[in-house]
């Protein structure tokens, strides 16, 4: 490709390491314009620090940069080119209240999918000309007019609430609020409400789908190209878990049919009586490109990806701080009962909004809630920004330069001490002066909306859905209502993923009916160890480690096929061989320390399952970190090896002399495997599960199902080459079984050729022995065996005309042979 040798692609390669480098050594130079501010030195030379916070552990580096803030004071360096700061003074500056222009910073915004909405727009001017069509939608005169619709919807939930008493059975109350504001969010925006609180039940909602689609957040940023991977929900939508599939069904294929209907209603001059979010946007000057249906789709997703959790979560933390402190329920129930007679006739939200106490409860909901509670940066582009404060009672003074980002986080802000004294506790008081009237100062001091040019966008139908909902709830649902099992720690912040998660995602929970693992469930994997009888807990941990032995085992087999398939396509280029050798060593090494590492766990090792052996002192375990440590040294080596899988053939196709659609083909088709490995990066988080040793057979099963799917990926992978081959006969209409190839057969296809000149005589089928099937330019041959194209039936009939538009080259190929007189070989 491009006339470069393997040679030189790996000099290029060198050179990018060492580039690389160079860049890390100017990172933490005085050179570099963020170069005075504090923090730590590997996250000022690179993003290391941050990738192993939020993608190894898993959402967690806001508690690290508070952490920095603590160690470095009001202004860290989080990254090589982005500052945290945790001083709410310097928002006004940050966020650019007052028109001035602030960019995203694109390496937050690669997080998200919804790239095409104003919420993942980098550029200040055209998130400008797209927010202001949305924004005029939620303007505070347009939720008052579709207020009736919202009035409707609390009835309704606080009827189907209400309905429940009785039940025996404990329910989510988090779902109950996110059907309801799912339908209110849809109800608005497109005239027509999902219609989840009309279901029996709460499922399916948008919550755990939601929670799911996030996931990923973290590797979309770090990976952008994963993104991709985004596209396959509607190939997949049939085989996904009913609600998630609802979910990507909803945003991606009813939404754009929707938009649709919409422009056709437009063009046709029909004029609906209540207008929808679609409607205003194609009515609106955004230009022809920006009325595309998939970005206007991109649109309303981002709506209703904000406008359903933050709202129900806000709404679910004030029902459980009421339900446990009763004095603040009984003060909010007199207050409302002033202005409400009967609970189902609300009065408006604008006179609800004149009642401190409930104002006080719902900031304080909010604040504790925190809407967004990764960070959220922002690059000035026109100015420096200077910032003055103090730190370790000394004043201070920084400058961040225009172009790079700086940021906040409402979970850090929200807890400064300074303006929230007693900051984890909800205290309503703190929100109302003595003559009991808001208190504007404090106010300044929330993040919970954001600030400026891109703060949120759906403030006024929040405020709107939180006031009417929680003053039905107090006076008809609440006083019904108790609480089942639930403490403080099932509501603190636990880590990111984007919105805020707690410590157990209970309801999370993927079961996969895969091949041996339906074992395991059926007698307890999967399972939170209250639900597991002593028989279920220990049959489900022994299970588990007969599967992970057998699965190291497979892996193990597996990975090294792939490796012997690369060394024997890279036979004749010494510095990918090398390569492929250390790989083959990493795979082997990973392998003895998994298997090694699980049976000595333990000793003995049936004592995993048998706690009772280590309780009478028979037997004795290392600590439970030692799984973690033996699932990661798996996964860094299985992402190893699955990544070597795309680059290093990629290097090989490179000095083909195929065509490059050709090549792109082929390499898609190794690339395939990687795949692999995104399965294997999103089962990190769940591997840190096993460090705290609760509910290891829940979690354990999380990580059966990313390692079945990840191997049957592989197998899919590489059984790609015969199944083309198998498929590709079937489409000439010839048999499907091993049969003559056919005449038919368009060269053009063959994404693979062993570039030798073909063989009249009849000659035995090039089998590969690893089975993976794949085999580039070179093979290596001996005196019994015979060239052929890959693809030529095993009976040998070559029976194909020379296609001009197949691989050819120019050049002397050099093979390996064994005979002397077999080399060299000629097209
Ligand atoms: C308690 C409720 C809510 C909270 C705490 C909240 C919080 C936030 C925050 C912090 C942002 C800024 C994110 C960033 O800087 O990247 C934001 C943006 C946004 N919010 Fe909300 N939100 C809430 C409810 C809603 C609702 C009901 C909607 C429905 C329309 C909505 C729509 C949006 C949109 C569209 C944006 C993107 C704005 C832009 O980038 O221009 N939010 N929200």
């Amino acid at each position: 490709m491009f006339g470069l040798s393997t040679n030189q692609v790996l000099v290029i390669a060198g050179g990018w390491l060492i580039y690389q480098l160079l860049k890390a050594l100017y990172n933490i130079s005085t050179f570099h314009p963020l170069s005075r501010i504090p923090g730590p030195k590997l996250a000022a030379a690179t993003y290391l620090p941050e990738f192993y916070y939020d993608v190894v552990k898993f959402g967690c580096y806001t508690k690290e940069i508070k952490k920095l803030h603590e160690k470095y004071g009001p202004l860290v360096r989080i990254n090589p080119n982005e500052i945290h700061c945790n001083d709410i003074a310097f928002s006004d500056e940050i966020y650019a209240v007052g028109g001035r222009k602030r960019d995203k910073p694109v390496h937050q915004i690669n997080g998200s999918a919804i790239g095409q909405a104003g919420f993942g727009t980098a550029d200040h001017d055209i998130h400008r000309l797209r927010r202001i069509p949305v924004a005029k939608f939620f303007s505070r005169g347009m939720v008052a007019r579709l207020e009736p619709e919202i009035h409707g919807l609390v009835q309704k939930l606080c009827n189907k609430l209400l309905s429940q008493q009785g039940d025996t059975e404990a329910f989510d109350v988090t779902m109950a609020y996110s059907c309801f504001t799912s339908d209110a969010i849809s109800g608005y925006s497109f005239g027509e409400s999902f219609g989840f609180l009309d279901q029996k039940g709460w499922y399916p909602n948008f919550r755990e789908p939601t929670a799911s689609l996030l996931r990923p957040v973290f590797i979309f940023r770090f990976f952008p190209w994963t993104k991709a991977s985004a596209g396959l929900g509607m190939v997949l939508v049939d085989y996904m878990p009913k609600d998630i599939a609802l979910f990507v069904r909803t945003l991606q294929i009813d939404l754009p049919i929707k938009i649709r209907q919409v422009k056709a209603n437009i063009d046709a001059g029909i004029v609906l009586d209540r207008p929808t979010i679609f409607d205003s946007l194609l009515r609106s000057d955004l230009d022809a490109l920006d009325k595309e249906p998939q970005r206007l789709a991109d649109e309303a997703a981002a709506v209703i990806g904000a406008g359903t959790e933050t709202t129900s979560w806000t709404l679910a933390v004030i029902t459980y701080h009421l339900l446990t402190k009763p004095k603040l329920l009984e003060k909010l129930t007199s207050e409302l009962r002033t202005v409400v007679a009967d609970p189902t006739h609300l009065p408006s939200w604008t006179e609800l909004e004149t009642l401190p106490y409930l104002g006080a409860v719902i900031q304080e909901g909010l604040r504790l809630s925190y809407g967004v509670s990764a960070r959220t940066a922002r690059v000035a582009t026109e100015e420096n920004l200077i910032y003055r404060g103090e730190w370790n009672k000394k004043p201070v003074q920084y400058v961040v330069p225009k172009g790079y980002a700086i940021g906040m986080s409402a979970v850090i802000t929200h807890h400064d001490e300074g303006a929230f004294p007693d900051s984890y506790a909800f205290i309503p008081e703190r929100w109302l002066d003595e003559n009991n009237q808001r208190r504007k100062d404090i106010e300044r001091s929330m993040l919970a909306f954001s600030k400026g040019s891109r703060m949120c966008l759906g403030m006024n139908l929040a405020f709107c859905e939180l006031n009417l909902c929680l003053t039905a709830l107090v006076l008809r649902v609440l006083p019904h209502m108790c609480l089942h099992e639930t403490v403080d720690e099932d509501l603190a912040y636990d880590h990111d993923m984007f919105i805020p998660m707690t410590k157990d995602t209970r309801g999370v929970v993927y079961m996969a009916v895969v091949g041996l693992s339906v074992y395991g469930l059926l007698v307890g994997l999967g399972r939170l160890e209250e639900d597991l009888n002593a028989w279920q807990w220990s049959e489900s941990l022994k299970y588990y480690i007969v599967w992970i032995l057998m699965y190291v085992v497979a892996l193990a087999i597996v990975k090294s096929s792939v490796c012997l398939t690369i060394l024997r396509i890279a036979s004749t280029k010494k510095p990918l061989r090398i390569s492929v050798w250390i790989l083959l060593g990493v795979t082997w090494c990973s392998f003895c320390i998994t298997f090694i590492g699980t049976l000595l766990y333990c000793q003995p090792v049936n004592a995993i399952w048998t706690p009772q052996l280590i309780l009478s002192g028979k037997a004795k375990c290392a600590p439970v970190e030692t799984l973690v440590i033996i699932g990661h040294v798996a996964t860094v080596s299985t992402i190893l090896t699955d990544l070597a899988l795309v680059v290093v053939p990629g290097f090989l196709l490179w000095e083909t002399q195929m065509k490059r659609q050709a090549k792109l083909q082929a390499w898609g088709l190794l690339s395939f495997a990687s795949v692999a490995s995104i399965i294997t990066m999103v089962r990190i988080p769940y591997v840190n599960k096993f460090g705290g040793g609760a509910n290891l057979q829940f979690w354990v099963a999380h990580t059966i199902l990313c390692s079945n799917v990840e191997t049957g990926i592989g197998c899919i992978a590489s059984s790609l080459p015969s199944l083309r081959h198998f498929i590709r006969r079937n489409a000439d209409g010839s048999s499907s079984g091993p049969s003559k190839p056919s005449n038919k057969r368009s060269g053009s296809r063959d994404f693979f050729t062993v570039g030798s000149a073909r063989q009249n005589k009849p000659r035995e089928a090039y089998n590969n022995p690893t089975d993976i099937g794949i085999s580039l330019s070179t093979i290596k041959g001996r005196s019994d065996e015979n060239w052929q194209r890959l693809g030529v039936g095993s009976d040998g009939s070559s029976d194909e005309t020379f296609d001009p538009r197949r691989i050819f080259t120019q050049h002397t190929f050099s093979v390996d042979v064994d005979r002397q007189s077999q080399a060299p070989l000629r097209e």
